[in-house]
């Protein structure tokens, strides 16, 4: 059975580096590994174990272990892997970001006193949330610590296409350059009409930052939004995606995979969106129809992506996004500020603890 969720041909491969680890939890990307070996830690007979990933080499990262070592003597997927028999009974946690692949059920099988699988960041798609609860085992994410740290690389990438930043980077660094090309001339963001699909706690925010740029904000949603919140950063709610599409300058996805919003965004709503208008994802790559989005951007039917997810991660190196001129993509890096790092292990931390000592777990994913 696969343990691929809502999500089944995600490749989550084992022994391909960067899927292995969960690229924004510990390091820098490219990653260096650094074997976390059990002699690293004082084990404290009266800590549980936990699984986590792979450590990297950066400074930060000792910091980082060290909110889980607080709490928990920790064992790395590479060290594990290496007697599962001997060490999979001790373990009663599962720390993951959502590009570790230890919640396989080959893996599940070795750990009968797990408790808890914790994922860093609030996307769960990449977990068969029915089949780890169906073992006993809790799943927990972590909502609204990654949402500002999303919203603003959101508001970046949407920025940086507008105004065309990394062209005019490439530019200026340059040596050969001794004018300024027509191609850097951009378009202008205040004022413009920005789309939020899905207004979430990240979509929110996204919708807070576009009022400083006095940007008419349509949104999309499952659910409207209280009137309260619609008139506390001026948002119209689109009840009709189609309206939104047809009218936004900058379309912004924002909702979580699950089998209804995947392959959300195709042919018919890119030929939709105007001529001028650019789509930003930091979402997950899988809404998006990404050979529909190469046509589109092929085509001029939109002006530009700007996109911080893909499917699937990282794109095959010959993938044609990665040769588009009107394409910026940056690798899943969403979350990825020291703060933002720091408070997503804490509040992983904080569900893992709850778990294994049985007492409600803050942010547990249950079952619809
Ligand atoms: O789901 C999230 O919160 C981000 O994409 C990080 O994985």
């Amino acid at each position: 059975m696969s343990m691929l969720g809502n999500n089944p041909d995600r490749s989550v491969k084992f022994g391909n580096r960067w899927e292995l680890v969960p690229v924004p939890f510990f390091s820098v990307y490219p990653l260096l590994y650094e074997s976390c070996a059990l002699s690293n830690q004082t084990m404290a007979e009266d800590k549980p174990w936990a699984l986590i990933s792979e450590v990297g080499e950066q400074g930060f990262i000792e910091e980082v272990t060290d909110i889980i070592k607080q709490h928990f003597n920790i064992i790395c997927l590479r060290d594990f892997l290496q007697n599962p028999q001997q060490h999979g009974p001790k373990i009663q946690a599962i720390l993951m970001w959502n590009t570790f692949p230890a919640a396989e059920p080959s893996l599940l099988s070795s750990l009968p006193s797990l408790k808890v699988v914790a994922n860093g960041g609030v996307g769960i798609d990449h977990l068969d949330v029915p089949y780890i609860t169906s073992l006993g085992v809790k799943v927990a994410n972590t909502p609204g610590v990654v949402s500002v740290a999303t919203a603003d690389m959101a508001m970046g990438l949407l920025l940086a296409s507008a105004r065309k930043i990394v062209e005019g980077h490439q530019i200026a660094v340059d040596p050969k350059t001794t004018s300024i090309p027509q191609s850097l001339v951009g378009v202008e963001v205040t004022g413009s009409t920005l789309g939020i699909i899905g207004m979430g706690h990240i979509g929110y925010k996204i919708a807070q930052r576009s009022k400083g740029f006095d940007m008419k904000i349509l949104y999309h949603n499952r659910h409207r939004r209280s009137v309260e919140d619609e008139q506390s950063v001026g948002a119209s709610y689109c009840e009709n995606m189609d309206d939104l599409l047809r009218e936004a300058d900058f379309v912004v996805l924002v909702v979580n995979l699950s089998p209804e919003t995947k392959g959300l965004i195709s042919h018919r709503e890119l030929s939709l969106m105007k001529p001028t208008a650019t789509l930003v994802n930091v979402s997950r790559g899988l809404v998006v129809d990404q050979d529909a989005l190469v046509k589109a951007l092929q085509s001029g039917e939109i002006r530009a992506a700007a996109l911080d997810v893909t499917h699937p991660e990282p794109l095959p190196r010959d993938h044609p996004l990665l040769s588009l001129p009107n394409v910026l993509i940056t690798p899943h890096v969403g979350t990825y500020t020291y703060a933002t790092i720091k408070r997503t292990v804490q509040c992983m931390v904080d569900n893992a603890v709850a778990a294994v000592n049985g007492l409600p777990v803050p942010n547990e994913v249950k079952l619809k």
